[in-house]
């Protein structure tokens, strides 16, 4: 069975998703995550655009072991000197060069003759060579190129060093016949093709992304790229655990296979869900809720009879189990450990006491503790930064009644270490308690967006808050989980605000819908 090499580029085009920004410790615990799924490649971020973007490339350059990281560049200098300087410490440096081909981004963006852009596709190919073994180069909008234009400038870059060639269907424009064909082509007339991998990357706009991906690699491409849970710009990008599922059931139809773990799909797909706040919709293939749920009578004695008559995927083989081990109020700390190192977890001393102690409250107020509430109570334990100072909530009071105007009183510490306390109203509770929020925060502060799930089942089962802020005019995202919706969305509201106090330089990214 041939091999086929997958690069990920969640934190990167996923993280380009409108309305997702992604801290440095969130996505250095995604990128572990993508370390454990079996990676062969990370796009980690695109170190020129920002500082904190640097800095999170450099860490999870210097962290993962098993998997090369890379990072994006503009086909300039300046930016390849950045990547170098982020990417110089991990154990395979790699460089991703991008260049429009297509002569409508050629002409209205980067107002360059196609000439122009091979020679500097080559200058800058040749130049991030002189530090980094592995470069590779992508022909942006590729599928809006002409077909001799692209074989000339991917021999030329070929020659000037590249190491992978990509074909993106930037704008999600091809059809899978029409994407096979491309690369059939281009392994046909490109005379130095067999020295490098040939890589797909392709966009969801039209619903073709796993699909074209599919056919390019049945037509010669050695590399595909995608994202966990198809995240990505506009209509995202092709599902990295749709493609790999797909090889794996249908390898009588395609002879090839990867490196990934498929065990490992839920729990990277949760934690990738959970940190962008992008809910994975209920019907996805693969990963959905509905995935593996059978709702008519015929289906459901079909299931029972043998389960091969409507499920063509087992839960098991993407890491969905039944847990059996139940805990709950009276469990103690080697249970409670041993569920966390069995969820796939590894924490501090320090983080493991923090855990504990949340549970231990959960449990208070909920009979059964589950997975889900477990994997909400550990990746928020994993990715708060006790060092910061940053605004707690001490405690709140809201009234409620359908006759009065709603009212919270609120009790926060800031982040000097005061404690301090405001009473205001609003149109419902959670206004009331925002209303309350922003005035004891001395900060411009705008609610945009505002979204609540339930994690679990039931009546105790735990609510979470997604919500999307301006922060003196920053947009930033935060995340709040309670038993009670109040205060999971007084938590969201905090944990906005705080992340954008605490770096406001990694939130700068206004995402624009022109
Ligand atoms: C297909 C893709 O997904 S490509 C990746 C897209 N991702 C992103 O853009 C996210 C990160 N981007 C950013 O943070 C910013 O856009 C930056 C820091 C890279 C650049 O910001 P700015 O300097 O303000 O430029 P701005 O984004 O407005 O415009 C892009 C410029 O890069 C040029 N450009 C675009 N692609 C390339 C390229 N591959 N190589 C060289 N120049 C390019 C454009 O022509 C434009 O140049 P101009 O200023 O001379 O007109
Ligand atoms: C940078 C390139 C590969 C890209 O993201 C695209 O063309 O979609």
């Amino acid at each position: 069975m041939a091999h086929v090499k997958v690069f990920d580029t969640t934190l990167r085009d996923g993280e380009q998703s409108p309305g997702v920004n992604l801290n440095q410790l969130e996505k250095l615990e995604i990128a572990k995550q993508l370390e454990r799924f079996g990676v062969d490649i990370m796009e980690a971020g695109f170190p020129a655009s920002s500082q904190s973007e640097f800095h999170s490339v450099q860490t999870i350059a210097r962290t993962i072991e098993n998997a090369s990281v890379t990072g994006l560049a503009r086909a300039k200098k300046s930016d390849i000197d950045t990547a170098w300087e982020a990417l110089k410490d991990a154990a395979e440096p790699r460089l991703h060069i991008f260049l429009a081909t297509s002569p409508i981004h050629m002409t209205h963006k980067l107002q360059k003759t196609p000439q122009q852009v091979i020679e500097t596709a080559v200058e800058m190919v040749s130049y991030a060579r002189e530090r980094f073994p592995q470069v590779e180069w992508s022909a942006e909008d590729a599928c809006r190129s002409d077909l001799d234009f692209l074989v000339s400038i991917v021999e030329r870059v070929i020659d000037a060093g590249a190491t992978v060639i990509n074909l993106p269907d930037t704008v999600g424009y091809t059809t899978p016949a029409e994407y096979g064909e491309m690369f059939r082509y281009i392994r046909e007339h490109v005379p130095n093709i067999d020295q490098v991998s040939l890589s797909a990357h392709c966009h969801d706009d039209l619903g073709m992304a796993v699909a074209n991906s599919l056919a390019a690699i049945e037509n010669g491409a050695t590399q595909i790229e995608g994202t966990i849970n198809g995240i990505g710009e506009r209509a995202g990008n092709a599902s990295l655990e749709e493609i790999a599922v797909a090889l794996t059931i249908r390898n009588n139809f395609y002879n090839f296979q990867t490196n990934l773990v498929l065990s490992e799909i839920k729990r990277t797909s949760d934690l990738v869900s959970k940190f962008t706040g992008m809910k994975v919709p209920r019907n996805k293939a693969v990963v959905g809720e509905n995935a593996f749920a059978h709702e008519s009578g015929i289906h459901q004695d079909g299931m029972l009879k043998n389960a091969s008559t409507y499920e063509i995927i087992t839960p098991e083989m993407v890491g969905i189990h039944k847990s059996n081990l139940v805990l709950g109020k009276h469990s103690g700390k080697h249970a409670f450990i041993d569920k966390i190192n069995s969820l796939g977890y590894s924490l501090s001393e320090e983080k493991i006491k923090e855990a504990f102690a949340s549970f231990k409250s959960l449990t208070d107020r909920k009979k059964e503790v589950t997975d889900e509430d477990l994997f909400t109570i550990l990746t928020d334990v994993q990715t708060d930064s006790q060092e910061l100072p940053k605004y707690k909530l001490e405690t709140f009071q809201v009234q409620y009644g359908s006759q009065n105007i709603p009212t919270a009183t609120v009790a926060l510490t800031n982040p000097e270490g005061a404690r301090e306390e405001l009473a205001g109203t609003g149109r419902g509770s959670v206004e009331a308690i925002y209303n309350t929020l922003e005035g004891l925060i001395h900060e411009d502060i705008h609610l945009e967006d505002y979204r609540l799930n339930s994690i679990g089942e039931g009546r105790d089962a735990l609510a979470e808050v997604h919500v999307r802020l301006t922060v003196n005019e920053v947009a930033v995202n935060g995340r709040g989980a309670a038993q009670d919706v109040l205060e999971a969305s007084a938590h969201a509201f905090l944990n906005a605000v705080n992340r954008v106090l605490m770096d406001p330089k990694a939130y700068t990214k206004q995402t624009a819908n022109i």
